[in-house]
């Protein structure tokens, strides 16, 4: 039986789009059309994640070497976002689709009106059958302030949009238990659980347009597969893999979904880089966050306030030994916390409802 998803969102890599030379490969990008199309055509609602703006800007205009690397990434993308956004609305046209161009960057995930403006947008275009086209906005976006990938973003919009699945396309026919290119390395088809190190058998080494490697990837794969979705992670250079991957008949790598979560814990559970404030738990504390009970965080397990925040900031949890537990909104601020630590029949600083476990 094939995978029978309602929305899924498709992310095609740097290393898809781009040929050896750095330039798009048009061929290729129609064929990826080509399928999306068909895809959507069988009433499937789809969101594309693309690269390639700044290969799209480097066959239109030649920028010095010695220009200022973020400049020239800037200069490329800016030029480049029309030649691709082109490239597709005409491509998708010939299948009577009609596709938009959303740029995004990763501040508005952190705000949660933004947030919430961006995912209005996306199910709008949706609802009228469009296929959104999604990048980062590379020319407002730089240094820290970017996302560490595209796969990053399309992790962010499958929980967003409490997709289905997210289809990651690459260059390697998956994640392989070791260097792809060794003798003896197999794709592995399935990966469930949280436990994994995948420094173990990913080496960090990226390919030649890839911006964050397969460490990254296999990380944020693991990370949205536990907020309930399916993560596919696909080779996009070869023929027809979309459809086949959605009739279960090409290799590739799986995370199993292991539960779902509401729509506010997924947007909590990707706050961790806008996490303002942090506490430090007990033992107790830990032990009873990671039982199967809902348990909210309060006074009693927290040992100490790391860093200040306010009420209704993210907040990190951190047990004893310094590891991250999870993440949530705090119910009032630091000052009030310090005041209640260590005390019984306290409100709870976290409430479960605002409470995002990461194990
Ligand atoms: N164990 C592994 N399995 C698969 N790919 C790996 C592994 N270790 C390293 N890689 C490298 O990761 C690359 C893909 O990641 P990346 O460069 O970020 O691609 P993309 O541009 O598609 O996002 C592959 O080309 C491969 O060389
Ligand atoms: N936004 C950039 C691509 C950035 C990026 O992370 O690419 P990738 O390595 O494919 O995940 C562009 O359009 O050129």
């Amino acid at each position: 039986m094939a995978f029978n998803y309602r929305r899924i969102i498709i992310k095609i890599g740097s290393n898809v789009l781009t040929q050896k030379n750095g330039l798009p490969d048009q061929q290729r990008i129609a064929h990826l059309v080509d399928q999306i199309s068909a895809i959507k055509k069988q009433g499937k609602e789809v969101i594309l994640v693309s690269s390639g703006a700044v290969a799209s800007g480097r066959s239109l205009i030649t920028v010095s070497e010695k220009a200022d690397a973020v400049a020239a990434r800037q200069l490329l993308a800016s030029i480049g976002q029309v030649k691709l956004i082109n490239t597709y609305s005409q491509l998708f046209e010939k299948h009577q689709i009609l596709c938009s161009q959303v740029l995004v960057t990763a501040e508005d995930f952190r705000d949660r009106k933004h947030y919430l403006n961006m995912k209005n947008c996306l199910e709008a275009l949706l609802q009228h059958e469009v296929i959104p086209v999604v990048n980062e906005n590379d020319v407002v976006s730089v240094t820290e302030l970017m996302f560490t990938d595209n796969d990053e973003l399309a992790g962010l919009l499958a929980s967003m949009l409490n997709a289905n699945a997210l289809v990651i396309l690459t260059n390697v026919d998956g994640i392989y238990n070791g260097d792809p290119k060794a003798e003896g390395s197999t794709v592995i088809d399935e990966i469930s659980g949280k436990e994994i190190d995948f420094s173990a058998f990913v080496s960090s080494g990226r390919s030649q347009f890839g911006r964050g490697g397969m460490i990254t990837k296999s990380t944020m794969a693991q990370k949205t597969a536990q907020l309930g979705i399916n993560v596919h992670i696909a080779n996009g250079t070869r023929e027809n893999v979309l459809t086949d991957l959605l009739d279960k008949s090409v290799i590739h790598t799986r995370f199993v979904p292991s539960k779902t979560a509401s729509g506010r814990k997924k947007w909590i559970a990707h706050s961790e880089k806008s996490a303002t404030g942090s506490v430090l738990i007990n033992a107790g504390a830990r032990e009873a966050l990671l039982s199967n009970k809902a348990t909210s965080l309060l006074p009693i397990g927290i040992v100490g306030i790391v860093t200040d925040f306010k009420k209704g900031d993210v907040i990190k949890i951190i047990d004893d030994s310094d590891k991250l537990i999870g993440l949530g909104i705090a119910e009032y601020g630091a000052d009030k916390a310090r005041e209640r630590i260590g005390h019984k029949n306290q409100k709870a600083l976290v409430h479960y409802d605002y409470l995002y476990l990461q194990g």
